[in-house]
Order: C-alpha cells, then sequence, then structure tokens
C-alpha cells in the first residue's frame, strides 16, 4: 500500500483519513465475571452492534470520506445472501479502504512479513503466557486468520487461546496524530495492553506510515519504576488518546484522568516541546473516575465556536452563579470533583497560565487559537438539566465525532442533548435516512452543514465510549 500524507491540526477540519476497527468476534466473548474487567458495562450482542449499529458508521464514513467505494452498493452491500462480506477484511469483497482504514487489515498485511510476524508472535505469546507449541502453530498461520487470532484471542472462532480486545473499536486511545507526528499511548489497563503492542507494530512497519517513522513517539517510561510501590499511579507513565486533543497546528491538550497520569503528561509535553511538535500544552486535570475517563468523555469540539461538555463543569457551576448566598458562602465542593487547568507555553515555561474553568479554556481556545469573532457557544449534556446531565454523559453525549465543522456524528438515545442541538440551530438526521438520501442523490456529504447525524447506540453505548472514541484521526483539512 502507498504511503499517505498523515495530518491532524484540529478537531473540526474536514476529516480525509482515519483509522477504525469494527468489532469483531471477539465482543462476543465478554463473559460477566470479566466484563468489568475488560472495561465493559455489560454483555453485547454482537449481531446487534455489528449489524444495525456499527456497520451504519462504517458506511457513513465511506459516504463521506471514500464515495467511490459505497456510492451504489448499498442494497448489494446489506443484502443478506453476500454475508456482510462487505465489512469482513478477510474477505475478497471487504472495502480495502485507504481513507477509511481498518486496523485488522493493516496487521494481517504486516504479518505476511516471516521476519515481523515471528517477532510479533512471540511478543503476544510472550503477554498472554501461551505455551511454546501454540506459539509454533500461530507461527504456520494464514495472515488474516493470524491477526483475527490476535484480536479475538480465538481461532476459528471456536478454540479460545487467549482473552479478546474488545475495545479495540475504540481506536482514538491507542495513539494520536498531532500535526505530523504519531504518538503512541501507554495504556493504564491491563485489558488494553495487547492493543498498544499490535499499533506499535503496525506504525513501525506498514508501509503507510513509512515516511513517519522517525515522526513516532514512544514515552519512555519514569525511570526504576518497576521500583515503586503499587499505589504510586500518578508516578507511572500511562497515557491513552481519549486524553490528548489537538486543538490548533500549535496547541495540543492533555487530560490528566484516570486513565493518563501526571507523569506521561509531564513526559510527553516535554517532548513535544523538543521536538518542536506544538508550541502551547493545556494540562486538562480531571476527577479520576470511571464515569469521565478521558476528557473527551466530558467535551467535544462541534465546531470553531462551539463545543458540547457537561454542565457540571461550567462556568455557572463552578462559580455557583445560581446559588443563594448561604450556598455560596458554603464551600461544598469536592476538591477530587474539581477540574484545573495549566498551559505551558514552550518560549516561556516558566511561566505558565492558569484557567479557572473549562469555558474559560475552551473560549479562549475559538477566539485565540482559531480567530473566531462569532461568540463561543456551548451544548450542555442532557440540556444541563439533572439527571439527564449525567445520565446522557455516561452515554457519551459530549464524545461526538466532527466529519468536518458543525457535522457531528452521536448516539439517538441522548434525546436531552440532541434537544439542546436542535434548539441551538442544528439539524437532525437519523443515518439510515441519510445514507438513502446519499444513495439517491437527494443530497451529498458536501451539502450538509450544521448537522447531528443520529446514529442508533443501545448495544455501542454498553462498551462506553461514543465516535470520538472509535475514530483515530490520521488526516483533516486545516480549519
Ligand atoms: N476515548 C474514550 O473515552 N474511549 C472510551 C473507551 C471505552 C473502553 N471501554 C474503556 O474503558 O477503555
Amino acid at each position: 500500500m502507498q504511503e499517505q500524507k498523515i495530518n491532524v491540526s484540529s478537531e473540526t477540519g474536514t476529516l480525509k483519513r482515519l483509522l477504525v476497527h469494527s468489532p469483531d468476534s471477539g465482543l462476543g466473548k465478554v463473559v460477566p465475571s470479566k466484563a468489568q474487567d475488560w472495561l465493559f458495562e455489560d454483555i453485547v450482542h454482537l449481531d446487534t452492534i455489528r449489524r444495525k449499529e456499527y456497520d451504519y458508521y462504517t458506511k457513513l464514513l465511506l459516504y463521506f470520506l471514500d464515495p467511490e467505494k459505497i456510492k451504489g452498493r448499498l442494497a448489494e452491500i446489506d443484502d443478506k445472501k453476500n454475508d456482510f462480506n462487505f465489512f469482513k477484511p478477510s474477505s475478497s469483497h471487504f472495502y480495502q479502504s485507504t481513507h477509511v482504514i481498518e486496523i485488522e487489515w493493516l496487521l494481517a498485511q504486516i504479518l505476511e512479513d516471516r521476519d515481523i510476524r515471528s517477532k510479533l508472535v512471540a511478543s503476544v505469546c510472550a503477554i498472554e503466557n501461551c505455551s511454546y507449541k501454540v506459539q509454533d502453530e500461530l507461527m504456520n498461520l494464514e495472515a488474516h486468520d493470524l491477526a483475527n487470532v490476535f484480536i479475538t484471542g480465538t481461532y476459528k472462532n471456536t478454540e479460545m487461546l487467549f482473552p479478546p480486545v474488545p475495545n479495540f473499536i475504540f481506536t482514538r486511545d491507542i495513539g494520536i496524530v498531532i500535526n505530523n507526528h504519531i504518538l503512541l499511548n501507554k495504556p493504564a489497563k491491563q485489558a488494553r495492553t495487547r492493543e498498544a503492542l499490535l499499533m506499535r507494530y503496525i506504525f513501525f512497519n506498514h508501509s503507510l506510515f513509512k515516511s513517519y517513522r522517525d515522526n513516532i513517539i514512544e514515552l519512555p517510561e519514569s525511570p526504576q519504576q518497576f521500583l515503586l510501590p503499587a499505589d504510586s499511579e500518578d508516578k507511572l507513565v500511562t497515557l491513552e488518546g481519549g486524553d490528548i486533543m489537538v486543538v490548533s497546528p500549535e496547541h495540543v491538550l492533555i487530560g490528566v484522568s484516570e486513565r493518563t497520569s501526571m507523569e506521561a503528561a509531564h513526559i510527553a509535553i516535554k517532548t513535544l516541546f523538543e521536538k518542536n511538535v506544538v508550541k502551547k500544552i493545556s494540562v486538562v486535570k480531571i476527577p479520576k473516575k470511571r464515569d469521565y475517563m478521558h476528557i473527551d468523555t466530558i467535551f467535544t469540539q462541534v465546531k470553531k465556536n462551539m463545543w458540547v461538555m457537561l454542565g457540571k463543569f461550567s462556568r455557572k457551576h463552578v462559580k455557583k452563579e445560581d446559588a443563594d448566598d448561604i450556598q455560596k458562602a458554603l464551600d461544598t465542593r469536592k476538591k477530587d470533583e474539581s477540574i484545573s487547568i495549566i498551559q505551558f507555553k514552550k518560549k516561556d515555561i516558566g511561566n505558565p497560565v492558569y484557567f479557572e474553568t473549562l469555558e474559560d479554556l475552551l473560549i479562549d481556545i475559538s477566539k485565540n487559537d482559531l480567530q473566531c469573532e462569532d461568540k463561543v457557544k456551548f451544548i450542555y449534556s442532557g440540556n444541563n438539566e439533572f439527571p439527564f446531565d449525567v445520565r446522557e454523559q455516561w452515554t457519551d453525549s459530549c464524545n461526538l465525532l466532527a466529519l468536518k465543522e458543525g457535522v457531528v456524528v452521536g448516539y439517538d438515545r441522548n434525546d436531552k442533548t440532541l434537544q439542546a442541538f436542535v434548539k441551538a440551530g442544528f439539524k437532525t438526521i437519523r443515518v439510515k435516512d441519510l445514507l438513502q438520501q446519499f444513495e439517491s442523490d437527494a443530497i451529498t456529504p458536501k451539502d450538509i452543514k450544521n448537522t447531528f447525524i443520529v446514529m442508533p447506540s443501545a448495544e455501542l453505548s454498553r462498551a462506553r465510549g461514543g465516535f470520538h472514541c472509535m475514530s483515530m484521526p490520521l488526516l483533516r483539512e486545516e480549519v
């Protein structure tokens, strides 16, 4: 495969190329006793999550990013007679897009190389404690079968060799493109370790990323981390892509969260400045809580002057603007429930700037980094009404993917958030209807403006991530 340009310098520039992974059979192997360890909130129904939910996402992305692969073919693709081979990386009918790029497909390609295959087989077998015999058997599998085993943990859909990596659909977390550099993750949770290993091999070995090899950043561990006591989490270097947001060519946000440690933020800042990747970095420290996990679970950008966020972290809430005098005087805020923000500039690291609230930071980005003259607007999860605000944040109301300025993809179940978008002048359209309109030429992706594309979500949301998490942009147009 020919190498292609990589560049991401915003959250909302027209999306041109991204990495995805559609739900594999490993998701259908999650058992109740392991669901929490494997970071799933429930047992999902495999067929529904694929055919009735995720496949719509694939079709939508293809229509926006690589229409030649899909235009005029919807009926054939969805015809049960064709066994959904369009969505299966090992099939000769697979969509094989170099714009909507399936990781399993890339993995199979690098496994054709004997040297890479033996290194990766040995590494996976080492972390998964496989016997020497299994290791030998894996060496002799066909590349697509081996890629599938590495991801699902199961051979030929029957023999379970090791656990699945059911969170691999959340490609955002496994690495992040910052301008023309690729920052690799260091997962905080055991359940995501194999994902990081597979991605490291893909980025370093696939021809697609050939000219970017020197731009891959691997964060080093803190010295002698293996001597640290078990409770010194913040000294370990863990970083997941959901905590990184490239908001302008010069400015990146790093979340410090349940998943990304302060030490990782520290090393990432030093490295990104040393390599001249950006000039400004804001550290957004959020409460360490399963509800929030990464910063992209509490806010994402919709367009230059619009953000969606959880109202609990708004100015109004933090400054208690609605409280009476007694409430204002009694400081009932719990320390570990608040956000703190500090911003470093490369040219003056010793004089960081502090932001009192998340909204202050986001307004500053819109106005000063993105030169927005219009008023900066916020849409709040659940329309900022309790209990819908927290209920809908839990099901990823704040975790939207912008396909271009003002065109976002999100879940159907977050009714109040959707109403807030409508109130702000947005159109909403169900993905199924939109695809039909594309197919009949009633509308083209170029025509769509200020729109929330509504996706089915009953099963997907149980995996606790939205479409921001289910995307790793490789190329966006500049805003
Ligand atoms: N960026 C994100 O917020 N990703 C969501 C990851 C969900 C996955 N079940 C996890 O807990 O890691």
